[in-house]
């Protein structure tokens, strides 16, 4: 029967768990998780993986989440969408299953020595780099911090690793006594083919979740006069069966902005445009779309908020501000979807100087079906005829 199939299936499962560098913002990690999901797709050819979602939670640029909470996937995405492309499970089911243990546990880790001017894909196991959170016990097992649980593991090994996910292929199909394996720093490894077909698929599986998508369609519908089907950017309801021709997306009747400000302006100076700058080239774009409304999504301070709309008089200039509920239940994280999914509603979108915010907006847009040159563009900081964004296509 149906059922004794599925039960058949999940005794030779197995599990891969991953995280990633604390230091890295929301849209990185969604960048590795695409790494990691084709790890997985071709460790199925031959064997049975589940990947496990790494909660999120403790972001450097999460100021209203509560340190040490975790929440899982579903807040933010759709899993089931996920689970179209490879099998997925929360960390939390996880641990109901199969409790707080892991077979092996590998931190990557690049060669201390370096790359040593040559490329090869290789890996080695090497004294640990950096410091971690296992430390072994005395029966020769390991503990460590997973999110906020302690889990057990039986092997911890640190691995020096120059490559890509597929570079790992071999080490995780060796290692047979394991059920489940944990990778750390999975930020390490590269893409196996960036931009390419099975990145695409990865990333089109990686919809929104319905309670944000809800949200952003009710901010688009009363704010900026915005909807699918008069903006030709209605989708199916599933991903796979969604492939529409370039141009066929025509976006709502106002420009979008993604103003990263914040560490940016300190990090990235010559890069980022002052406030007045900001406005000129915005107040041009909307000139040359023969638009009035702007939605702007910024990590700024209010006041340079307030200063940037100052310096765009007679234009309509729309910021979505989340209710206290909203903010309370999806945090800072679903706010920032939420504004990345006006700017992939828009007629016309620019961005910010190599922020990943900005680039996975950008992915989106290719999703949806917008021309090019509505979409890969960015603000220019002190050069004012800056080099515009590479135009990673959509393939199908
Ligand atoms: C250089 C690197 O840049 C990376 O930033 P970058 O790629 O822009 O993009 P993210 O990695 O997503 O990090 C930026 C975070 O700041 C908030 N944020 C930025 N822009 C907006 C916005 O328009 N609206 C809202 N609501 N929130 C915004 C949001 O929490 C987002 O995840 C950093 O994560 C790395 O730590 C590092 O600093």
């Amino acid at each position: 029967t149906q059922e004794t199939c599925r039960e058949g299936r999940r005794n030779d499962e197995r599990y891969l768990l991953y995280d990633v560098n604390p230091g890295e913002g929301f849209n990185l990690r969604r960048d590795v998780y695409i790494r990691v999901a084709n790890l997985i797709r071709k460790l199925n050819d031959v064997d049975n993986w589940v990947l496990v979602l790494p909660p999120w939670g403790n972001l450097y640029h999460w100021q209203n989440v509560r340190p040490g909470l975790y929440v899982p996937w579903k807040n933010f995405f759709d899993v089931e969408s996920l689970n179209k492309w490879i099998p997925v499970t929360e960390f939390n089911d996880y641990l109901k299953t199969e409790g707080a243990t892991v077979g092996s546990t590998y931190v990557l880790q690049n060669y201390a020595e370096g790359w040593g001017g040559k490329w090869e894909e290789k890996y080695d196991k090497r004294p640990c780099i950096e410091r971690h959170n296992f430390e072994q016990r005395d029966d020769g097992s390991w503990s460590g911090q997973m999110w906020a649980t302690k889990v057990k593991t039986d092997n911890f090994t640190c691995l020096s690793i120059q490559g890509q996910a597929a570079t790992l292929l071999p080490l995780i199909q060796r290692d047979l006594t394991s059920r489940s394996v944990f990778i750390g720093r999975a930020e390490t490894i590269l893409h196996d083919e960036y931009g390419g077909k099975w990145y695409w698929a990865a990333r089109r599986s990686m919809r929104f979740a319905r309670h944000l998508r809800e949200e952003a369609t009710r901010f688009r519908r009363d704010y900026l006069g915005s909807d699918d089907k008069q903006d030709k950017t209605e989708v199916k309801d599933d991903w796979r069966d969604t492939k529409p021709k370039r141009g066929a997306a025509v976006g709502g009747p106002y420009i979008a902005v993604h103003l990263r400000r914040k560490d940016f302006v300190r990090a990235r100076g010559d890069e980022v445009p002052s406030l007045k700058k900001a406005a000129q080239q915005i107040k041009k774009l909307l000139q040359n779309e023969n638009l009035t409304s702007v939605f702007i999504a910024t990590d700024a301070p209010v006041m340079e908020l307030q200063e940037l709309e100052s310096l765009l008089p007679g234009y309509k200039v729309v910021h979505y501000k989340p209710s206290t509920d909203f903010l309370h239940k999806w945090g800072d994280g679903g706010v920032a979807i939420v504004d990345q999914i006006i700017c992939t509603h828009a007629r016309l979108f620019t961005g910010s100087y190599e922020s990943t915010f900005s680039f996975r907006i950008q992915e989106e847009r290719e999703i949806l079906g917008f021309e090019e040159r509505r979409t890969f563009n960015r603000l220019c900081g002190k050069k004012s005829n800056c080099d515009q964004p590479a135009k990673w296509r959509i393939i199908y």
